[in-house]
């Protein structure tokens, strides 16, 4: 029997997922976006065996919906949901980067008898739109899943039996404790990195140079700056309480940081930096890490040796990979290698030694 999975928001995340779900034997992927020029790039690049203009239309045959929306969008559809027909055993999903107000809103549907398990895929990019979506995108990843109080153990095999196609590890947490941790290592520092951009807009001309010197670290730090506004204005909305909790604390560190600058001995600050470069160091880098890869691909001719000839390369520089894989081996002279690397400084500085040293063409995608 053909399972059918209907996807609702074909951009990054939910275009993403569609691909992931291509790899499900015996599942047909449905989708549908409010963007009609989405709609279109869905179908006519593969992401869904089938497209909708009315999602309602088919919602009574399928037997997962997935929501790939912003946040507040999802909240609206999930009201909407209570209206349609739906299968008995239909079991409704999310990959919202907040749960408390989504999960409060499934207690609603659960009062219907409809399923609603709350999702999040760990990993992603600043990067939005359908054209950014990424089979690979979730592998490694952790996937937090954030059932009901008392959900069937059936309905989470059943999700998780479709979402072991992500290949990402799947972990299931509490709305509350979802939107602590989020808050502390995605939504902060996200407002901390606007922030900062902010400041940088706010230098009154005297120094005109400033923003040509906005390399390497400043560009690492704010790189999440460059995200969907409208997902972010979302986000902070949904997640205000959090938010304010951890911009006290940021204070107070600050606080801290300017009783140094003013009266810290130079052992006070350096010990400052040494403590945050031991705790950044010791983070994991893929396993449950914020995963966003910055792809490098590689035109490397076909002999043996070469892949190593490459990393070689790289660890003589002290790059590090944090995946490695080939996309298409094609036939004749060339493969394309795929390197992800950890920062978009990394990624430059990979692309000026494999052309420099190897003399192999490398592309950005
Ligand atoms: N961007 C990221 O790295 C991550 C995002 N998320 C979450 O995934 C969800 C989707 O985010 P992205 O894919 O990054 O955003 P995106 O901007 O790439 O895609 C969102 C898609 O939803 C569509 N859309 C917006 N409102 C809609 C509506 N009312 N009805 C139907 N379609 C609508 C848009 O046209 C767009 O194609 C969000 O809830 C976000 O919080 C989760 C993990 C990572
Ligand atoms: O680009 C990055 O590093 C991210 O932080 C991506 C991201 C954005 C939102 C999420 O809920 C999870 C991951």
């Amino acid at each position: 029997m053909t399972r059918k999975v209907l996807v609702i928001g074909l951009g990054l995340i939910g275009g993403s997922i569609a691909l992931a779900l291509q790899k499900a034997p015996n599942t047909k992927i449905i989708g549908y976006d409010m963007d009609e020029t989405t709609r279109e790039h869905a179908k006519t690049l593969n992401i869904v065996h089938d497209i909708v203009t009315n999602p309602q239309d088919v919602a009574a045959e399928v037997d997962i919906i997935i929501f790939g929306t912003p946040v507040n969008a999802t909240l609206e559809w999930m009201e909407q949901l209570k209206t349609w027909p739906l299968k008995n055993k239909v079991i409704v999903t999310d990959t919202g980067s907040t749960k408390k107000m989504i999960m409060q809103k499934a207690g609603e549907l659960r009062e219907l008898g409809i399923t609603f398990i709350g999702g999040h895929p760990m990993a992603g990019s600043h990067k939005s739109g359908v054209l950014a979506a990424k089979a690979h995108l979730f592998e490694n990843a952790y996937y937090m899943l954030t059932p009901l109080a008392g959900e069937e153990i059936i309905n989470m095999a059943q999700l998780e039996s479709l979402l072991k196609f992500t290949h990402a590890k799947v972990v299931s947490v509490s709305a509350r404790e979802h939107d602590h941790m989020t808050a502390v290592v995605s939504h902060f520092p996200h407002v901390i990195a606007a922030s900062l951009v902010h400041q940088l807009g706010g230098e009154n001309g005297e120094y005109p140079m400033t923003r040509s010197l906005a390399a390497g670290g400043f560009r690492d730090v704010t790189r999440i700056a460059s995200s969907n506004p409208i997902l972010w204005r979302d986000i902070t909305l949904q997640n205000r309480d959090e938010l304010v909790a951890q911009l006290e604390g940021w204070q107070s560190e600050m606080n801290r940081v300017k009783e140094l600058l003013l009266n810290g001995s130079s052992a006070d600050i350096e010990n400052y930096f040494a403590i945050a470069k031991e705790l950044r160091d010791e983070l994991p880098i893929s396993a449950g890490a914020m995963f966003t890869s910055f792809d490098l691909y590689v035109d490397v001719p076909d002999y043996p040796g070469v892949i190593s000839e490459v990393t070689g390369l790289l660890a003589d520089e002290k790059i590090s990979i944090t995946n490695l894989r080939i996309v298409e081996s094609r036939e004749d002279v060339f493969g394309i290698l795929v390197i992800s690397l950890q920062s978009e400084s990394d990624r430059e500085r990979a692309a000026a030694c494999i052309q420099q040293r190897a003399k192999f063409e490398t592309y950005i995608s």
